[in-house]
C-alpha cells in the first residue's frame, strides 16, 4: 500500500501584520513536488510579503511553513534561509556581473563551477545557454540574463523555487516564449514552484494552480479552468477579463432582466445581484424587420439592442451596444472582423450556464 506523500511546501494560517495592518490574513495553500502555483492578484494585496516569509526574509505573526512535511518555521522555531532548500529567483534578483555564465550558475554549488561541470553545462543546454559559457552578464541580452538566473536558482536542486514577477522585466514579445520554456524545464526538475504575479495570463499559462489574493486573503484557489470558469464572487470574475454585469432586484428567488428571469437561489427578496457575463459569451443575432430570436431556456429572452461601436483588436471584434430598454451598456467580442455601423439593431442573449449570478455587495 503506498503512503501518501505530504505536499512539497505547506503554509498554514500565515498572518503578517504591518502597523496594525494584516497584510497577510490566515494564508493557506500546499503545493506538491512538480507543480506549479501562481500567488496572483492586485498590487499591494500582500503576494511579495508571503513570498518572502516562505524564503525566510521576513518573519510572519502567526502560521507555520512545512517543507516535505518537515517544519521549516512558526513563529518559535527557524530554519535559517540558507538551509532550506528553497531557491529564488526575483526580477531585481541580478546576475553577478563580475562573473561568467558559468561561475554565476555554479554559485550556489559547493566546489564552483570545476566541480559541478556536468551540472552547469546540462543547464546551460536546456535553457540554450551552451554558447554562452564564458560570457559576462552585460553582453548578454535581458532574455538571455533571464535564462541564466534561471540555471542558476535551479542549479543545487531547490526543493521548492520561489519566483516574484520573473518576467517583468522582459519585451512583451519575448514573454510567452520564455514562459513555455521556462516552464518546460521547471517540469523536468519536478521542483514545487511558487510564482508571484498580477498578470492573469501570466498564471493561466503557467500554473496548475491559482492562489487568488486580495487584501491579504486568498479568496479563491484551484485550477485555472475553475477560476476562470466557476469564479467566487464578481471581482475574481472581473480579475480574468472584461465582463458585463447587469443588476437586478430579487423577487421569489427569480430576477428579472431585459433578458428574461435569472434564478438567485439562497438570496432574499428585496435585494440585488450582480448578474456578470464574460463579452465572449453574449450572444448576437440579427434583426429581421423588428424581429429576434425566440426565447430558448439556454439562452432566455432575446433584448434588443442598437451598436454604440464596434473596433477591431486583430484576433476578434468587440462590439459596444446599448440595449433599447434600459439603454444598459454591453460588450460583446467575436472572433475575426464584424464592424456593424453604429445605430444597427441587433438582438442579444446572455448564455445561461455562461452567467455568474452574485448577491450584490
Ligand atoms: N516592511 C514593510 N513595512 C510596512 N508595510 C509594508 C512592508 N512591506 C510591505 N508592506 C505593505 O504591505 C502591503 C503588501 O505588500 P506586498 O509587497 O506584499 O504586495 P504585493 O501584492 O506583492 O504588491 P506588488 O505586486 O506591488 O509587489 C502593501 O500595502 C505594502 O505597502
Amino acid at each position: 500500500m503506498s503512503v501518501k506523500q505530504p505536499p512539497r511546501l505547506e503554509v498554514q494560517n500565515l498572518t503578517r501584520a504591518f502597523e496594525g495592518r494584516r497584510v497577510v490574513d490566515d494564508v493557506s495553500f500546499a503545493i506538491e513536488a512538480g507543480q506549479v502555483a501562481c500567488l496572483l492578484g492586485p498590487s499591494g494585496c500582500g503576494k511579495s510579503t508571503t513570498l518572502r516569509i516562505v524564503a525566510g526574509v521576513d518573519m510572519q505573526d502567526a502560521g507555520r511553513i512545512l517543507v516535505d512535511g518537515q517544519l521549516i518555521c512558526d513563529t518559535q522555531f527557524r530554519i535559517p534561509p540558507e538551509r532550506r532548500a528553497i531557491g529564488l529567483m526575483f526580477q531585481d534578483f541580478a546576475l553577478f556581473p563580475h562573473l561568467p555564465v558559468a561561475e554565476n550558475v555554479a554559485f550556489g554549488l559547493t566546489g564552483g563551477w570545476r566541480a559541478n561541470r556536468t551540472r552547469v553545462a546540462e543547464l546551460l543546454d536546456r535553457v540554450k545557454m551552451s554558447p554562452h559559457l564564458e560570457s559576462y552578464p552585460h553582453e548578454l541580452s535581458g532574455g538571455e540574463q533571464q535564462r541564466v538566473a534561471l540555471a542558476r536558482a535551479l542549479a543545487p536542486r531547490p526543493r521548492v523555487l520561489l519566483m516574484d514577477e520573473p518576467f517583468s522585466g522582459l519585451d512583451e514579445r519575448l514573454r510567452d516564449g520564455i514562459r513555455d520554456e521556462t516552464l518546460a524545464l521547471l517540469k523536468d526538475e519536478g521542483t514545487a514552484v511558487l510564482l508571484v504575479t498580477h498578470e492573469p495570463h501570466e498564471a493561466m499559462r503557467m500554473a496548475d494552480l491559482i492562489l487568488l489574493m486580495r487584501d491579504g486573503r486568498i479568496v479563491q484557489q484551484g485550477a485555472p479552468y475553475n477560476l476562470y470558469n466557476a469564479p467566487v464572487d464578481r471581482q475574481a470574475a472581473a480579475f480574468f477579463s472584461d465582463v458585463n454585469v447587469l443588476t437586478a432586484r430579487v423577487e421569489g428567488a427569480l430576477t428579472g432582466t431585459p433578458f428574461g428571469q435569472f434564478l438567485a437561489p439562497g438570496v432574499p427578496d428585496g435585494s440585488e445581484v450582480d448578474i456578470v457575463i464574460r463579452p465572449q459569451h453574449l450572444k448576437i443575432d440579427f434583426d429581421r424587420a423588428g424581429q429576434g430570436p425566440a426565447p430558448t431556456a439556454e439562452n432566455g429572452t432575446a433584448a434588443r439592442a442598437r451598436v454604440v461601436r464596434a473596433r477591431y483588436l486583430g484576433r476578434e471584434s468587440l462590439i459596444e451596444f446599448a440595449t433599447m430598454e434600459g439603454g444598459i451598456g454591453l460588450n460583446a467580442t467575436v472572433p475575426g472582423v464584424f464592424l456593424p455601423p453604429p445605430g444597427t439593431p441587433m438582438w442579444l442573449m446572455l448564455r445561461r450556464d455562461r452567467c455568474f449570478v452574485f448577491p450584490r455587495r
